[in-house]
């Protein structure tokens, strides 16, 4: 069987076996002309699930599984919509489908046996008897079912593929290219889980976590020059309040590698420039140097303790207490006058009494990162709504690290292979990144495809993708389970060393101050005007083996600091019986 290839060309070869193989490899541009188009398209005319269907077309063909399976599932919701008149949107995904026959039927529908599969779609009624737009809900429900399984497939989600799979085969039993998708689920599954031909796979037991491409999609206009002299100066001004002996510069750090390496004892090593926090005067051992405060939090427990707007944990309710509760929906708790005037301000009204509270919240332990990422998204979402702004104009978040890597790096020819490239890694689940996200739209009653523009599938991964490499997150002390994450967009310019020169504790406010000493060899803390400001996004207090595997998480890489590249080639030349030499301050040795 040959494998099915992501970069099939809009005009669909429908005489070829499958029609899912097409070995062509479509140039970029056009395709991203085409998707322009139908995105402007879709504004005009946002419940016609036929432009949708297209736009995942041309998404699978250039390379973005993960963003043709968001607009499957959103033509799906408006095919569900067509059919039942209960619905809130169905006489406007009704009315969009007045435009279109099923003979011809759209191009877009006219894929493989689909066509020849319409006996079934129309359960033997006949076309008239079942009314065309049924009709083509029904055969449009097919298409999504198909590109469904296999985007989440291309994507690593294997358990989500397979159900999408299955429920398609429910409606049409012998549908050839669902038969093809299946196979080719059941083949990356015996593989990935090591089992053999005759072994049953059963759905529990297939992975569902993916990655997909962690980018600035091409057609991000919202992604600021971080380096660009207007965003520095935008940026100092709004630090100058919250840092006032700190400046944002650019930084050179070295390029983190994805693990141990033989370069540790190099002199030089490759770097690259990002933005750092440095002391534009002297600071002295103990001194504060931030203090930051930030209404982008989450809180993943369901009857949370903590203040709805600043994550801080609530004092115990008393005569005296400063807490305050929403009078509109009682049970959301703020710490005082001041956050409960901040969340009026900033995004609450958009979430008061619209019963979104219990989304996401206990999660099972295994998916308490996506929990907490989700409910930032939330967060996110809120505030752009209540301010009225594109949710990646929201300051909190837009100048902030994402950690992408260029497009031309993510671009893949997409045959399937057991694993997504390595170069894609952002974390995707069709749950956390689709189905919840829109979820919660709804229940804050917005239109999710009137606010396309807002609540693309792209803008959800390019906010996911900040988040991660900058958010933290606080353990409870009850049970050590991190429930409480939040973002802070000058906090986490910091970059990390081991040898840091600043510590920080995170309550209601984020504060950073200098340490009183450094922790390589005791030497006296304060930091000099012009010396960088360095974080430490680990315990520096572990053995450099233990303090690079916990980094690699939180930094995106094995640690290349000083202290860790002097200790890795001192615990190396003692291995080796080699005499130790001296390091100097640099770590030239
Ligand atoms: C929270 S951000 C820090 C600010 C970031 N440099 C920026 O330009 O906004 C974390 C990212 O900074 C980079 N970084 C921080 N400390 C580093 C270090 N010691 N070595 C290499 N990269 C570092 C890594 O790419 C990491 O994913």
């Amino acid at each position: 069987m040959e494998a099915p290839n992501r970069n099939r060309s809009p005009q669909t070869d429908s005489s070829s076996p499958s029609a899912l193989t097409d070995e062509r490899e479509p140039p970029r541009g056009p395709l991203l002309q085409r998707r322009q188009q139908l995105t402007e398209a879709l504004a005009r005319s946002p419940y016609d699930l036929i432009l949708y269907l297209e736009r995942a077309v041309v998404h699978s063909d250039l390379a973005y599984p993960d963003l043709a399976a968001g607009d499957a599932y959103r033509a799906l919701l408006l095919a569900d919509e067509v059919r039942d008149e209960s619905f809130e949107y169905h006489d406007q995904a009704k009315e969009s489908l007045r435009g279109y026959r099923t003979a011809p039927c759209p191009e877009v529908l006219n894929h493989g046996s689909l066509v020849e599969d319409l006996d079934q779609i129309v359960d033997g009624q006949g076309v008239e008897a079942a009314g065309e737009c049924n009709i083509l809900a029904n055969i449009a429900s097919v298409r999504c079912f198909q590109i469904l399984s296999l985007s989440l497939l291309l994507c690593g989600c294997l358990k989500s593929a397979l159900e999408f799979c299955e429920r398609g085969l429910k409606m049409v039993p012998h549908n050839r290219e669902l038969h093809e998708i299946k196979d080719y689920i059941e083949q990356v599954a015996r593989r990935r889980l090591r089992k053999g031909p005759d072994e049953p796979i059963e759905i529990h037991m297939l992975p569902d976590r993916g990655v997909v491409r962690r980018e600035v999609y091409p057609w991000n206009t919202h992604e600021p020059d971080r380096f660009c002299a207007d965003s520095l100066s935008f940026l100092n001004s709004k630090l100058a309040k919250i840092a006032p002996k700190c400046e944002v510069k650019v930084s050179s750090l070295p390029v983190l590698l994805d693990g141990a390496s033989n370069t540790d004892q190099y002199d030089i090593i490759p770097t690259c420039n990002q933005l750092g926090l440095f002391a534009k005067q002297d600071i002295g051992p103990g001194e504060p140097v931030l203090e930051e405060y930030s209404l982008l939090t989450a809180n993943n427990r369901h009857k949370e303790s903590t203040c709805d707007a600043c994550g801080t944990e609530l004092p115990p309710l008393q005569s005296d207490s400063k807490a305050v509760s929403c009078p509109e929906c009682h049970d959301t708790i703020f710490c005082d006058e001041f956050c409960f005037a901040k969340a009026q301000e900033l995004y609450h009204p958009a979430v008061c009494e619209k019963d979104v509270d219990s989304i996401a919240k206990d999660p099972d332990p295994s998916v308490i990162d996506e929990s907490l990422y989700l409910l930032l998204l939330a967060r996110l979402l809120a505030m752009s709504t209540h301010q009225d702004i594109h949710p990646l104009e929201v300051p909190e978040i837009k100048y902030i690290w994402g950690d992408f890597v260029s497009v031309a790096l993510n671009d893949v020819d997409g045959s399937i292979t057991d694993e997504p490239p390595p170069e894609w890694t952002l974390p995707f689940s069709f749950k956390y990144n689709v189905e919840t996200p829109l979820h919660i739209l709804e229940k804050m009653d917005i239109d999710i495809y009137a606010t396309l523009d807002r609540h693309d599938l792209w803008v959800f991964n390019t906010a996911y993708a900040k988040f991660r490499g900058t958010a933290s997150a606080r353990k409870n002390p009850r049970d050590g389970r991190p429930d409480v994450a939040a973002v802070h967009p000058f906090w986490c310019l910091a970059n990390h060393d081991c040898n840091p020169n600043v510590t920080w504790e995170w309550g209601g406010r984020m504060l950073l101050w200098a340490r009183e000493t450094r922790v390589v060899g005791n030497q006296p803390g304060g930091i000099r005007a012009g010396e960088e400001i360095l974080n430490h996004y680990c315990d520096v207090n572990l053995p450099v083996q233990q303090r690079r595997e916990w980094a690699q998480g939180s930094l995106g890489g094995w640690c290349m600091c000083q202290r860790c590249r002097e200790e890795a080639a001192a615990a190396v030349a003692t291995a080796a019986g080699e005499p130790r030499e001296e390091v100097n301050g640099n770590g030239a040795s």
